[in-house]
């Protein structure tokens, strides 16, 4: 019903907008965790109406479970992606590189005929961590692939390198291509030392970090997990901030989490229809060479324009996955 708000898309003035065709935009507005060593989880997990499904392997696993995850994670590969109403994101969150689970993982999770649609891999620490993997993966994918890359930055040094290791990323791709810098706040906030918050103001620094560098390689932002899943107000709160932020999406832990997230991450119809009074008038005041004009007591001019573009451009990508 979104759709009846959206006008086809206003891009040709908009030449300087560099952006991923818009068929290719695989929404990620909730990420929901699933440990892979629970079955019942995992298979309830297809049922439900998140955009991205993480079955893990890394820390909602016990140390003496990894084995039973895999398995499991493999065994649901082998039998083919279930399918759900709508398209959506098949990730597995494999061990960090540091932890040297990561080869047992990856030698039974990409080794088989059907491959995950993304693979996240936590705790990038450095470049080398990429390599590792990259290497890991060459070593066990024998076909072609394209598998996406989500890189979780959790620890102060991460957050440090998180530059070098965006352009290594996108350049060093052979198998894989990154897709997301996600934000591992709980580790994260160990490794500094902060204490939590109620307003997460100890994240800000890092939070606002991530979503600039994610944005400058063109790659998705995805914000910090809620950990008071009984909390659906404080959720509510939290998404939204996040998409203010400028994050694509948000990990979420427990199936009540999804629709609160999700809908904090979509346009909403108000959003969609500023968006496009904004265009429309930028269209009349282009044509009577005005560049800026006033717009309901703001000044409105390219900049505002560009904003009012990228409300359309998102409601039209999720739309048209949602829809499909
Ligand atoms: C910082 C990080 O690394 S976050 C990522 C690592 N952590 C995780 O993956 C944790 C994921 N979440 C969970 O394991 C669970 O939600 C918990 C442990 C927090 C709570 O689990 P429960 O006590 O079972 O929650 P609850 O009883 O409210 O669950 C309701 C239903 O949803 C199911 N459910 C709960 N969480 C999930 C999930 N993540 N995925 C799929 N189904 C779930 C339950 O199995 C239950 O199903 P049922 O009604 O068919 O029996
Ligand atoms: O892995 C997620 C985190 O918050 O840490
Ligand atoms: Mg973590």
């Amino acid at each position: 019903m979104l759709r009846n708000y959206v006008k086809p898309l206003l891009k040709s003035v908009l030449v300087d907008t560099i952006k991923a065709p818009i068929r290719l935009y695989t929404p990620r507005r909730a990420l929901m965790y699933v440990p892979g060593d629970d079955l019942k989880k995992v298979l309830k997990a297809f049922l439900l109406d998140a955009d991205s499904i993480v079955l893990d392997c890394e820390d909602g696993v016990a140390l003496n479970k990894k084995v039973q995850a895999r398995i499991n994670i493999r065994d649901i590969l082998d039998k083919g992606k279930p399918q759900r109403k709508r398209p959506y994101d098949f990730a597995v969150r494999i061990n960090s590189v540091a932890s040297e689970l990561i080869k047992d993982d990856l030698s039974v999770l990409v080794t088989g005929k059907n491959l995950p649609n993304t693979i996240y891999l936590p705790k990038v620490e450095n470049v080398q961590h990429l390599e590792t993997f990259s290497g890991y993966l060459d070593e066990y994918v024998k076909a072609q692939s394209n598998i996406g890359l989500i890189i979780a930055i959790e620890s102060a040094f991460a957050l440090v390198n998180v530059v070098d290791i965006c352009k290594a990323a996108i350049k060093m791709s052979s198998k894989f291509t990154p897709v997301a810098l996600l934000f591992g706040s709980d580790d994260f906030c160990a490794s500094i030392g902060a204490k939590r918050t109620e307003s997460s103001f100890e994240v800000t620094y890092a939070r606002q970090k991530i979503v600039t560098v994610a944005k400058a390689f063109n790659l998705q932002a995805i914000d910090m997990v809620y950990i008071k899943y009984k909390d659906p107000e404080g959720l509510k709160k939290q998404a939204e901030e996040g998409a203010q932020l400028g994050f694509s999406g948000k990990q979420v832990i427990h199936p009540d989490q999804i629709d609160i997230t999700q809908k904090a991450f979509m346009p909403n119809p108000d959003q969609i229809k500023w968006a496009q009074e904004i265009l429309n008038a930028f269209y009349k005041h282009q044509k009577e060479g005005k560049g800026a004009f006033s717009y309901k007591g703001h000044m409105i001019d390219m900049p505002t324009v560009k904003q009012a573009q990228n409300v359309v451009d998102l409601a039209n990508a999720i739309m048209i996955n949602i829809n499909e």
